[in-house]
């Protein structure tokens, strides 16, 4: 079996493969030579991340293809549904990052609060009356201690955002297509762990009216969650930060809100226009902004890696028995 990794994969993930005896392929082939390189080197496993697209066209000029593999969670890059249809076996890991994404979220949210971003951009300049000022106007800063943190999607990301959240002591309140009720276990290092329950709401009002953090959690989606009306019913002063994908909030729109004051601050991981953010978005002091690298953390692609090889390992298996 041959396996092209081609967003790469961690050492780990190559380690397990290889010891299986299965070979794998490190080259990064640009999305245009991908089909003639997958056939001319005889591939069976593209494993991807965000990066490269696999859609119908490359699904149908690649025959011999029989796992696509998506380090990671969202497949949005990948035509999912079509590539079943052919008979490929489609894998991702659905959680191995969940922790490095609320992790994000929540270093984005602590930025926003404390203007940590804009201050990385404002200290070199030097000289005490520039210090003082950048003080004077960094106190208008707010813990998230006694806040409301309002989470988009009750998935395995936002579960693990509300988890942080409970933590530092927030309250929450969680937005679903319909309302439903979880147990989520908080775990300390010691070994100890709290259960508590969550109910969300399918109101949207109800939710906007209430949340001072709100942090997007879902897959794309073919509509914007938030755009003008939803911005309309927010607090004043929200602080918003998008993890899940660009389109999911009006981008255009959000900075208007930004303007206005009605959004205090915002972040994004992720973008309409990838990996060519707008410009306006990239000016923006209110915006604290990072490249797509909610997942990108030593931990969790070590373990994307290794359940990738994996998930692998096991297939070659049934499809030899
Ligand atoms: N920035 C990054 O590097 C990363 C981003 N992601 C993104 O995060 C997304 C979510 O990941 P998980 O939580 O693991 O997925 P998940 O599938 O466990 O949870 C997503 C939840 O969102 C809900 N949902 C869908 N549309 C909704 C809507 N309009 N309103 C409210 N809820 C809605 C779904 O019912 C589901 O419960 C991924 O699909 C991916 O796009 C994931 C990993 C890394
Ligand atoms: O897992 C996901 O859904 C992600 O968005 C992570 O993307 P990446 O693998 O870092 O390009």
């Amino acid at each position: 079996m041959k396996v092209l990794a081609n967003d790469g994969i961690s050492k780990a993930g190559e380690n397990t493969l290889r010891e299986a005896g299965i070979n794998i392929l490190d080259n990064r082939v640009a999305q245009d030579h991908v089909i003639n390189f997958i056939n001319d080197n005889n591939v069976d496993v593209l494993l991807v991340r965000s990066a490269t697209k696999v859609r119908q066209d490359l699904i149908d000029a690649c025959p011999g293809l029989k796992i696509i593999g998506r380090g990671g969670i969202g497949m949005d890059n990948i035509d999912v549904e079509y590539a079943k249809s052919k008979g490929i076996k489609i894998i991702n890991t659905p959680t191995a990052s969940s922790k490095s994404v609320a992790e994000l979220v929540f270093g984005h949210f602590i930025s926003l609060a404390r203007f940590l971003h804009e201050s990385n951009r404002l200290m070199p300049l030097e000289g005490e009356t520039h210090f003082n000022a950048m003080k004077k106007s960094f106190s208008n800063a707010y813990e998230l201690s006694g806040k409301t943190l309002g989470v988009i999607g009750f998935g395995s990301i936002g579960q693990e955002v509300i988890k942080i959240g409970i933590a530092l002591g927030m309250k929450v309140t969680v937005l679903t297509r319909s309302p439903k009720t979880e147990v989520l276990t908080l775990n300390f290092f010691d070994g100890q762990s709290v259960n508590f329950e969550i109910t969300s709401t399918n109101d949207m009002d109800a939710f906007l009216k209430e949340a001072d953090f709100i942090s997007i959690n879902t897959p794309k989606t073919n509509e914007y969650i938030i755009d003008t009306p939803q911005f309309e019913k927010m607090k004043d002063g929200v602080y918003i930060v998008n993890t899940a994908r660009g389109g999911v909030i009006n981008e255009v729109t959000l900075i208007d809100f930004i303007e206005s004051g009605k959004v205090a601050g915002a972040a994004l991981d992720v973008f309409e226009n990838e990996p060519n953010p707008e410009l306006p978005l990239l000016m923006n002091p209110a915006l604290s902004l990072s490249p797509h690298v909610g997942g990108n953390t030593v931990d969790a692609q070590e373990k994307i890696g290794i359940e990738l090889a994996e998930q692998i390992i096991k297939l070659q298996k049934e499809t030899i028995r």
